[in-house]
C-alpha cells in the first residue's frame, strides 16, 4: 500500500463526504473509471465533530465493488475502539487524530501491526509540534486545511507552514496528506509546501467528469511534487 501511494504522487483521493450516497455503485464506476488511485472515507461520529457521516458497514459494502485502495480519516472521540472494524472492513490506511488520542504512539503502533497505513490527524489549530514526537511511529501525516466536519470549506493557507515543517523534518519518507479546500486554486501552495496526498470533495464530486477534475489537480500539483518523491 505504501508503494501504490508512492508510485502515484501526487495523489488525489475523493472525499467520499462529498460523493452521492444515493447512487454510490454510480459513484463507484465513476471514480474508478477517472483512474483516481485511493478513497477517503470520512467517518463522523457527531462528536469529534458535529458531523455525523457513516461507519464500517458501509465502507465495507462498498469493498466489495472496487479493488481501489481505502484510507478512512477518523473525525471519532475513540479511534481505538473501532479500528478493528475498519480492519476488517478493508481499509489499507487508517487515520485518527491527535487531538483525540494525545498520546497516539501505541494505537499507531497497533495499526502498523496489522499490515495498516498508520495516520495521524493534526487540526487547524494544533501546532506541528505537537504531532512532531510521533513522525517515526506514522506512515503518514494528515493535516487539515479547514475545521473538520463539512465539506465545501474555505482553504486555510495558514496550515501551509506545518505541511513544510513536516516535509524538512521527516523527509520523503512520510505521506502528507493535505483535507480541505483543496481545488485548483489551492494545491500548487500545498504541493510546494510538500503535501504528496490531496484530499478532493467538491472539486471532484462538483464536476461532470471526474477524470478531467482530477486531471486537472494533478497537473497543478504534479510538477511540484519532487522529482525525488515520484516514484520512490
Ligand atoms: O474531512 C473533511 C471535512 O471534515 C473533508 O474531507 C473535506 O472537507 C473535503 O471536502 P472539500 O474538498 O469540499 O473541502
Amino acid at each position: 500500500m505504501l508503494q501504490h501511494l508512492r508510485q502515484h504522487r501526487p495523489v488525489i483521493a475523493p472525499s467520499m463526504l462529498k460523493c452521492d450516497f444515493g447512487n454510490l455503485q454510480a459513484e463507484v464506476d465513476r471514480i474508478d473509471a477517472a483512474n483516481l488511485p485511493l478513497y477517503h472515507w470520512d467517518v463522523m461520529d457527531g462528536h469529534f465533530v458535529p458531523n455525523l457521516s457513516y461507519g464500517a458497514m458501509l465502507i465495507a459494502a462498498t469493498r466489495k465493488r472496487t479493488s481501489t485502495p481505502f484510507d478512512v480519516h477518523l473525525m471519532i472521540s475513540d479511534p481505538a475502539a473501532y479500528v478493528d472494524e475498519y480492519v476488517k472492513a478493508g481499509c489499507e490506511a487508517i487515520t485518527f487524530h491527535l487531538e483525540a488520542v494525545p498520546e497516539p504512539r501505541e494505537l499507531l503502533q497497533a495499526i502498523r501491526k496489522q499490515d495498516v497505513v498508520a495516520g495521524l490527524a493534526i487540526n487547524p489549530n494544533t501546532p506541528f509540534e505537537a504531532a512532531e514526537p510521533f513522525l517515526q511511529d506514522c506512515d503518514l501525516l494528515l493535516v487539515m486545511s479547514v475545521n473538520p466536519g463539512f465539506g465545501g470549506q474555505a482553504f486555510m493557507p495558514e496550515v501551509l507552514p506545518k505541511i513544510q515543517q513536516a516535509r524538512k523534518i521527516a523527509g520523503d519518507e512520510l505521506l502528507i496528506s493535505v483535507d480541505g479546500g483543496v481545488a485548483a486554486e489551492t494545491i500548487s501552495d500545498c504541493a510546494v509546501a510538500g503535501a504528496d496526498i490531496f484530499v478532493a470533495g467538491s472539486s471532484i464530486f462538483d464536476h461532470d467528469d471526474y477524470g478531467i477534475a482530477g486531471a486537472r489537480l494533478v497537473s497543478q500539483a504534479g510538477s511540484h511534487v519532487s522529482a525525488t518523491a515520484k516514484g520512490s
